[in-house]
Parts: C-alpha cells; sequence; structure tokens
C-alpha cells in the first residue's frame, strides 16, 4: 500500500490528526500540497452533502439568469457583482481532473485497458459522491475520454452540480451527426455544458493482458514483471502502450485541444483514467518519469488545478469532512460559491 499515494491540499484542512502521517517526499512541489496515503483516505469517508440544485425555483432561478450568460458563467459575470474586477484581472479558469468510478472490471481485478467497461455499482456511486464534491466550482465545458466509464462519472457527477446546466454530447464525427445534433435555442444552449469525447484520453492500451487477471498474471509471469508492465514509464506490456506513449498523446491532445479552453477562461473538467490522467499530471506538475510512477489515482476522487498566467496550481483533493475545507478555493471561487449559497439558501 506504501506505493498508492494521493495529493491533498494541506493549506486548506481543518486541524486533524492525520496531518501527522502525511509523507513529506515531493518537495519540489508546492509546500501546500503533500502526499498522503491511502490508508488516511479510508479512513476518512467523503461527506453526502446534498445538492440543491433541484426543484422548481432553482430552474427558474437559472432561467432568469440565461439571458446574461455568455462564454463566463453570469454567476460570476463582471456586471453582477465586483468580482468582475477580480475575474478579469486575475484571469484564471478551473481545472478539474477525475478519474472514472470503479468499473465492473476495476471490481474483478482484470486488467482493463481500452476495453469499454461501464461503471460497478459502487464506481456510480463515487461518481455521484465526487459529483457534491465538486457541485460548487464553476464548470463550461467537459472532456471525457471515448470510453463509457470516464463518460458515465462525468455525467453522474454533473447530476449533483447546484447550477445546474445540462452536460451535452458534442457529435462530430460527421457533418450529419453535427447537423442532427443542433440546439435551436440560444437560452437552451447557454444552460448547457458541451461534453467533448476523445480516444486520445482513454486508458492506456493494455496490449495482450486487457481481459486477464491482475493476480492470475502475477501468479504466472511474477510479481516484479507484473509490476514493470503496471508502472513503469517507458516498458510496454505485450503489443500494449507504455505510460510513456499513453502520455503522448494525452498531453499533445491536453495541450492542442484543452489548454486554449483554459487559456480563453473556461472552466474545464476532464474525466479519464488512470494512466491517461497520470500523463497529464505529470505534465501539469512537472514530476519526472521517476516521480510519476508511485503516483496513484484513487478512481472518483476530483482533483482540483487553477490555471493562471501560464501556471498550473495544484488546490487539493475532497478527501475531508466538506468540500470548502479541502480544496484550496482561490477568492474568484469562493465568490462563485457565495453567489450559488444566495440563490439557492
Ligand atoms: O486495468 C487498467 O486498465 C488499469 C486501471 O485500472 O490498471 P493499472 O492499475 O494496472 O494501471
Amino acid at each position: 500500500m506504501a506505493a498508492e499515494v494521493y495529493y491533498q491540499a494541506i493549506g486548506t484542512l481543518q486541524s486533524h490528526s492525520y496531518l501527522n502521517n502525511l509523507n513529506h517526499h515531493q518537495k519540489h512541489q508546492n509546500n501546500l500540497v503533500t502526499l498522503v496515503s491511502r490508508d488516511f483516505i479510508s479512513s476518512n469517508g467523503l461527506s453526502t452533502r446534498r445538492s440543491n440544485c433541484t426543484g422548481q425555483r432553482n430552474c427558474s432561478v437559472i432561467r432568469s439568469l440565461a439571458s446574461q450568460t455568455s462564454v463566463v458563467d453570469p454567476v460570476l459575470s463582471p456586471s453582477r457583482s465586483n468580482a468582475g474586477d477580480t475575474y478579469k484581472k486575475s484571469n484564471e479558469a478551473a481545472l478539474i481532473l477525475i478519474r472514472h468510478g470503479e468499473s465492473l472490471w476495476n471490481e474483478k481485478n482484470l486488467f482493463t485497458g481500452c476495453v469499454d467497461v461501464p461503471l460497478s455499482k459502487k464506481g456510480i456511486d463515487e461518481a455521484i459522491e465526487a459529483g457534491k464534491r465538486i457541485s460548487s466550482i464553476p464548470v463550461d465545458v467537459i472532456f471525457t475520454s471515448a470510453l463509457i466509464r470516464a463518460q458515465m462519472t462525468a455525467m453522474l457527477a454533473m447530476t449533483q452540480h447546484r447550477r445546474g446546466k445540462v452536460p451535452i454530447m458534442m457529435h462530430n464525427e460527421s457533418e450529419q451527426a453535427r447537423s442532427w445534433s443542433q440546439v435551436f435555442s440560444e437560452d437552451t444552449k447557454e444552460q448547457s455544458i458541451p461534453v467533448i469525447a476523445s480516444w486520445q484520453l482513454n486508458e492506456r492500451m493494455y496490449g495482450e493482458l486487457q481481459g486477464l487477471n491482475k493476480q492470475e498474471t502475477a501468479d504466472r509471469y511474477g510479481k516484479e514483471q507484473v509490476h514493470e508492465w503496471r508502472r513503469s514509464y517507458d516498458i510496454p506490456p505485450p503489443n500494449g502502450e507504455s505510460l510513456e506513449m499513453c502520455a503522448e498523446r494525452a498531453v499533445a491532445y491536453f495541450r492542442d485541444q484543452i489548454e486554449p479552453q483554459l487559456l480563453s477562461g473556461k472552466n474545464v473538467m476532464i474525466s479519464a483514467h488512470g494512466n491517461s490522467l497520470r500523463s497529464i499530471i505529470m505534465y501539469l506538475d512537472k514530476l519526472t518519469s521517476q516521480e510519476v510512477i508511485s503516483l496513484e489515482l484513487s478512481t472518483g476522487i476530483p482533483m482540483l488545478y487553477i490555471f493562471k498566467e501560464g501556471r498550473f496550481i495544484r488546490r487539493g483533493s475532497p478527501i475531508g469532512p466538506s468540500e470548502a475545507g479541502v480544496y484550496a478555493y482561490t477568492r474568484r471561487l469562493a465568490l462563485y460559491k457565495q453567489k450559488l449559497d444566495n440563490m439557492f439558501q
């Protein structure tokens, strides 16, 4: 279990005894951030704060905002508060990364890779729980892999979002698909969040290990060999992708398609996989190939970054008892949350 470490923003944590257990072995990282053991996570259940984004009243509040919406969420629109100045000057955007909830093959301990397996019941619960954790963080566009477990996670998470926008899958695969999925109301578009699916965010292709049981494979080929296939940086499993190969396409996609959205001030959520997200985190946090091999991501735990002045700043993961206590909110995010609180109190 020692190799399984998770990001946690300690700067915002209330005083908890577990701070004593933190491992400080990622010295080059922002000093707000450290790594905590999985044991800690399992002993700190996620909260079940109810989403407020249901019901007639909320819908009408949201409708009344629709006419003021442009690219920027009206909750943060400069015309609606002094926060606007801050927003304009800081020009920051939120980036949420989430590994899909447990899949039916995670549950069975099978190598999955690019096999398109849905979430388990536990994975569905994790995705909903993750949604509660990010329900007060703005989301303007969602990127997922082409695989159903990441798409289910994104959709289930968004059912909990307090802003109440509707995530809509974009279909750009052909002219006809584009044309047949058009929306003809500007108001409705403004109350929607585009969801863009792409294979480049898929799990790494596990080659001839796909469908094999992880324990049985270790028994057959040896623990060390299987660990090398699973966690080395540049050694691929038989006829599959190494992490390095996966990083090449996932990071290229992130830089070409996702960074421009952040640069334009859009708040982005990415729902993807253990290895495509490890690749992206390696890029965001400037991890070395040595450091990334000990990075493990838990299913269904969203991580928050702020993109500001060309830099990515990690702001934590929701592991504590309430989302405000574990994310290091920026002033802009705090204002967004405050406005949602005011709207729905
Ligand atoms: O089976 C897989 O596709 C992945 C993620 O579940 O496994 P690993 O932990 O080996 O990266």
